[in-house]
């Protein structure tokens, strides 16, 4: 029997209740489309069984390390100050790395591998600093050209906004010159080394962080590229020094592309007929648009259910670490349907 997904009603009050440290205002603002959005739903009885499908899984399989590793083939690592401005960088471009509909992916070979996605950005950028480019440098990146950044990201195809790219990585360089005295460390001490004060930080001095939308007169923040960038800064130091950040358990899912693809795979969420013919048909979906808006905020609370339902069965884990699961799950996702086309540079 299919579940009918119910849309948000008056006794879901204590389903979707707040979070009490919300500080910003993610959870908060997207519950507001969840409330009154048309076009997308979260089944939550697929929560239920998913949730229930993975504490299976975790009880049979030995108890795995929920820390993914941070893959060193593709990520440019020294330990210092230098490794931290380039996972700026790296977020700062981590975003749109599909096809037109039916076309090649963009790709590029790196050490033997062809690589597409969001692998070949970050392999992308380790190779140009292998090639002498110092991506670590804010004065340099201050005044990097097209030219060079098509260069960075050579490979079949033209990887897709190109010129965005540039955009980014010159406000990268300009902002920490002018703010942080060329170093992202500056900022992670400014932000107290705590998680969600730094994707805020981010978001409200970089202005390509600053993934906010307006959803019939109400902000709606996703934030998702500063909240990954908190994330990744972790991952890559394995949560020592540079990565020793406070309130990870704080952070939301980030609303990207590939999430919405794996939540609907299971039935999680679910797309109303119109919208599921355009994402099925990969159409593109108009940046800023309610169903584009309603299929982001619905990935972020449809991780807070799944986190509420494993965690209220004793399976403590966090959004970021649902958020990688998911993600991981993502990257096979061949029998899938297709995930939705927005062409944006904030995911
Ligand atoms: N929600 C979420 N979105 C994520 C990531 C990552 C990679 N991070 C992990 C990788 C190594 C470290 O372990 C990091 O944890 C990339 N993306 C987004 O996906 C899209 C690219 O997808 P594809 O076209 O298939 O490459 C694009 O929007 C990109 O911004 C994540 O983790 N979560």
């Amino acid at each position: 029997m299919v579940d009918i997904a119910t849309s948000y009603d008056a006794d879901d009050e204590d389903l979707y209740s707040l979070p009490a440290y919300d500080p910003a205002g993610i959870f908060s603002s997207t519950r507001v489309v969840l409330e009154l959005g048309e076009h997308v739903w979260i089944n939550q009885n697929q929560v239920e069984s998913l949730a229930q499908r993975w504490l299976q899984e975790e009880q049979e399989a030995e108890n795995r390390s929920n820390e993914a590793l941070w893959d060193a083939r593709y990520h440019f690592h020294d330990g210092s100050e230098r490794t931290v401005n380039w996972l700026l960088l790296l977020d700062a471009l981590n975003f749109c790395f599909w096809a037109e509909k039916d076309q090649p992916r963009w790709t590029i070979d790196y050490q033997g591998e062809t690589l597409n996605g969001y692998w070949a950005e970050a392999a992308a950028l380790k190779r140009a600093v292998e090639e002498g480019l110092p991506l670590w440098d804010a004065e340099y990146l201050s005044t990097i050209s097209n030219e060079t950044i098509a260069q960075i990201f050579r490979g079949t195809q033209t990887i897709p906004l190109l010129e965005q790219r540039g955009n980014n990585a010159r406000e990268v360089g300009r902002i920490l010159l002018e703010r942080f005295d060329g170093q992202f460390t500056r900022a992670l001490e400014q932000a107290n080394h705590n998680a969600v004060e730094l994707a805020l930080l981010l978001a409200n001095t970089f202005p390509s962080f600053h993934d906010v939308a307006s959803y019939r007169q109400h902000e709606i923040r996703f934030f998702k590229r500063a909240q990954i960038c908190a994330a990744d800064l972790h991952h890559a130091f394995g949560g020592k020094e540079w990565g020793n950040l406070a309130d990870l358990d704080k952070l939301t899912a980030f609303a990207d592309y590939k999430l919405p693809q794996v939540l609907r795979h299971y039935n999680v969420l679910e797309y109303c007929p119109p919208l599921a013919e355009q994402v099925d048909n990969q159409e593109l979906i108009t940046a800023g648009s309610e169903e584009e808006i309603e299929i982001r905020a619905a990935t972020i609370w449809a991780c807070e259910l799944l986190r509420r339902r494993l965690s209220s069965q004793g399976h403590m884990v966090n959004a970021a670490e649902i958020d990688q699961k998911l993600w991981l799950l993502g990257q096979h996702s061949t029998d899938m349907r297709p995930y939705h086309r927005t062409r944006t540079i904030y995911y």
